[in-house]
């Protein structure tokens, strides 16, 4: 099943994802043939495992530790996430990776940490505008993949895989969807040549400045298999739109 995320970053308090899902749930009550899920902050989780319950839009984390637990203060272990019904955790979003240092090292250390909880991890990879103008995209890609699956190869199937290009993150500059399809086909190829018993279920999800506009010219492409939405994201409505728009 297609898979339509939002990731909603530092936004949202408690109170106000109270009143996003009172708005948001009504507007995809019928949309049963797609898998939604909401990526809301560490804060929000418990409000939404509340309201959720028993629902069929899902909802996720942004991050989480790779320990199971310990003296790391502040940081938020795979089972406390799971003991709340948390069904997918972000893992290497480009903003962990540049803003907060998160290495190639600690995002495969957290993809073995939600392997084998039942968490389905989503991980982000991306070229950044330097690398791309250096023609370098496919290469850092591989780079990124290979490294964050290392001695994972066998488990491909058990996580999806979101492209974020850095430099079309909240900039208003999507990739075409053309160029997306061409890195989602060659991260397919990818997984199949990392692992020979690859079922093909891993999802590559297009993440850059979706929007309710070009929502359905992504979801055209035949190796596009979702979005992962952040600003157009925070609004129910436009959301809701951005679900149900192919
Ligand atoms: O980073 C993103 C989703 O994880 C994309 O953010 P925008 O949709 O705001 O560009």
């Amino acid at each position: 099943m297609k898979l339509i995320s939002a990731n909603w970053k530092m936004n949202m308090t408690p109170s106000q994802t109270k009143e996003y899902l009172y708005n948001f749930l009504p507007l995809v009550e019928d949309v049963k043939d797609r898998e939604i899920l909401l990526c809301v902050p560490y804060t929000s989780l418990c409000i939404a495992s509340e309201m959720l319950k028993d629902k069929h839009v899902k909802f996720g984390a942004q991050n989480v530790h790779y320990e199971p637990k310990g003296a790391f203060t502040g940081e938020i272990s795979v089972s406390m996430l799971k003991d709340l019904g948390v069904s997918y955790v972000i893992v290497g979003h480009s903003e962990r990776r540049w803003l907060f240092g998160e290495s190639d090292e600690i995002i495969n250390k957290k993809l073995i940490a939600c392997l084998g909880s039942g968490i389905r991890p989503i991980l982000c990879v991306g070229e950044r505008q330097d690398e791309r103008e250096a023609g370098l995209t496919f290469k850092v890609i591989e780079t990124q993949v290979k490294l964050a699956l290392s001695s994972l190869e066998d488990y491909t199937d058990m996580i999806d895989i979101a492209y974020e290009p850095v430099w079309a993150i909240g900039s208003g500059n999507p990739a075409t969807p053309e160029d997306a399809q061409k890195v989602h086909r060659f991260i397919k190829e990818l997984l199949e040549s990392l692992n020979k018993n690859y079922k093909g279920t891993t999802r590559i999800l297009y993440g850059g400045s979706v929007n309710i506009h070009n929502a359905s010219e992504f979801m055209k492409m035949p190796d596009i298999d979702g979005l992962l939405v952040g600003g157009a994201s925070l609004d129910p409505e436009a959301f809701s739109q951005i679900v149900k728009s192919f």
